[in-house]
C-alpha cells in the first residue's frame, strides 16, 4: 500500500428501483474541499496513463464496469518510493481511492463495456498541474499486459 493512498468502502442502497451509490460527503475524513467532479470514460483494454497532478488530490469511484487503476510512488521523500500498488475497482467493489498529488497514477478498463471512473476533485482541472507520461514509458516499472497468474 502507497503511503498517503487511502481506501475507504463505500455503500450502495439497493431496492427495487435500483440503487444509490455514495461517494462524497463533506463530513468524510478524506474530504478536503470542492474543486471540480467529471467522469472518465474507459474502453474496454484502452490504457489511460500515466499522470501524475502536482496539486491535485484525486478521489475516485467507479460507478459503471471495471477498472485496474495502477499507482507508482515515485516520490523521493516518501517511505514507499518505488511501490507499484493495484487496484481493481467496481461497482462489485465498490471504493473510494483517494490519491494525494505526487503520485504517478493510470487505468486500464477491464472486462466488456465502457467503464466510467468519476473524480470528485479538490480542484478544477487545469491541464498545467498535470505531468504526463505515455502508458509503455520504461522509467515506471509497470506492465499493462493482462496476466494469467
Ligand atoms: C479532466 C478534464 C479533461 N479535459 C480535457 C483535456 C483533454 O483534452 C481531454 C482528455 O483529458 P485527459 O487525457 O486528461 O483524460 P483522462 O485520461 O480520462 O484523465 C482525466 O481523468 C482521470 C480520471 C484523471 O485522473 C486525470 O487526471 C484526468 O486528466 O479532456 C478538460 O477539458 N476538462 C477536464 O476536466
Amino acid at each position: 500500500m502507497i503511503h498517503d493512498v487511502v481506501i475507504t468502502p463505500l455503500r450502495q442502497i439497493f431496492d427495487e428501483r435500483g440503487k444509490v451509490m455514495h461517494m462524497m460527503r463533506d463530513d468524510s475524513p478524506v474530504f478536503r474541499k470542492f474543486g471540480e467532479v467529471y467522469f472518465s470514460c474507459t474502453y474496454p483494454g484502452a490504457v489511460k496513463a500515466w499522470h501524475l497532478h502536482k496539486r491535485m488530490t484525486l478521489n475516485y469511484a467507479v460507478l459503471v464496469g471495471q477498472l485496474k487503476v495502477v499507482l507508482f510512488d515515485g516520490r523521493d521523500d516518501s517511505p514507499t518510493k518505488g511501490v507499484v500498488q493495484e487496484l481493481f475497482i467496481s461497482p462489485e467493489n465498490y471504493q473510494l481511492v483517494t490519491v494525494p498529488p505526487g503520485i504517478w497514477n493510470g487505468f486500464k478498463g477491464i472486462g466488456d463495456k465502457m467503464s466510467i471512473v468519476a473524480n470528485c476533485a479538490d480542484l478544477a482541472h487545469d491541464p498545467g498541474e498535470i505531468i504526463r507520461k505515455p502508458a509503455f514509458d520504461s522509467s515506471i516499472p509497470y506492465d499493462w499486459a493482462l496476466k494469467h497468474r
